[in-house]
């Protein structure tokens, strides 16, 4: 039912998944001082601490990015009616905002026994980046995109070819668990593949945490090793679009 009082919300918002159990220790230090502020901020009433720290954990997995029309970011809001859909790569929704109103939009006809489904991520993204986008969530996704074969990814991607004088770009083999190039018909091992892209996703997590805590010259230096990498990695084409 759609909450029409604070009670409902309320209620809503009890019932939400926290994933507390999975919060790493870092995670959950920082939920703890915020709990604390909260304190700080509200000091004539007395707070469950532990209470507010679920809280803003089931804030992580449940709350939606409110966007303007031309996809903005404007904030983040809790929309606990909306929070009981799951997330698809292949979604037959989307979440619209106007002004502080959601709505959920069905991209195709849904007859009334289809679980609605919307996407919580960037879906013009590989299967590995997804996933990684996901990890707050705390769930692997399965949908049709994330189980099928990987030549989207490989598109997406945009490999090169093992041979740095070739300029040919990799295709799937799913036979020989490996990508070919489709000039020189080379091919690199795909969990080779796979271990090089994961890399370079830790370090690009590694050079925003640096970033974001103002340390320029170390985010620096990772992004130069990051910019090897991709070199090596990817296509020029794919690198000139990354950059
Ligand atoms: C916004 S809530 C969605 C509603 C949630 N399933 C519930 O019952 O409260 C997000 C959480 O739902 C689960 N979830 C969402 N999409 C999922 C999917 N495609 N497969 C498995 N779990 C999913 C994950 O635990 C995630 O952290």
């Amino acid at each position: 039912a759609i909450p029409s009082s604070a009670t409902d919300n309320y209620d809503l918002v009890d019932a939400l998944e926290s994933h507390i159990s999975k919060v790493d220790d870092n995670q959950l230090v920082l939920y703890a001082q915020m709990a604390n502020l909260v304190q700080l901020i509200l000091p004539s009433i007395e707070l469950d601490l532990k209470e507010i720290a679920h809280t803003f954990s089931k804030f992580a997995c449940n709350a939606h990015t409110i966007c303007d029309p031309e996809l903005r970011p404007l904030g983040t809001g809790l929309f606990p009616a909306i929070s009981i859909i799951n997330h698809s790569c292949v979604p037959n929704a989307v979440l619209l905002f106007e002004g502080r109103t959601a709505y959920v939009r069905a991209l195709q006809p849904l007859s009334s026994n289809t679980e609605v489904s919307i996407s919580y991520i960037e879906t013009a993204a590989t299967t590995l980046k997804r996933h990684n986008d996901l990890k707050q969530y705390f769930f692997t996704c399965t949908c049709p995109r994330c189980i099928k074969d990987s030549e989207e990814d490989a598109l997406l991607e945009g490999y090169r070819c093992k041979d740095q004088k070739c300029d040919g770009f990799l295709l799937p083999d799913s036979g020989k668990k490996a990508y070919t190039c489709q000039k020189c018909s080379i091919s690199r091992d795909e969990e080779e593949v796979k271990k090089v892209s994961s890399e370079i996703l830790l370090l690009s997590d590694k050079a925003s945490s640096f970033l974001s805590s103002g340390n320029n010259s170390e985010a620096g230096s990772v992004y130069k090793t990051i910019e090897q990498l991709e070199q090596k990695h990817y296509h020029s084409f794919s690198t000139t679009l990354l950059h």
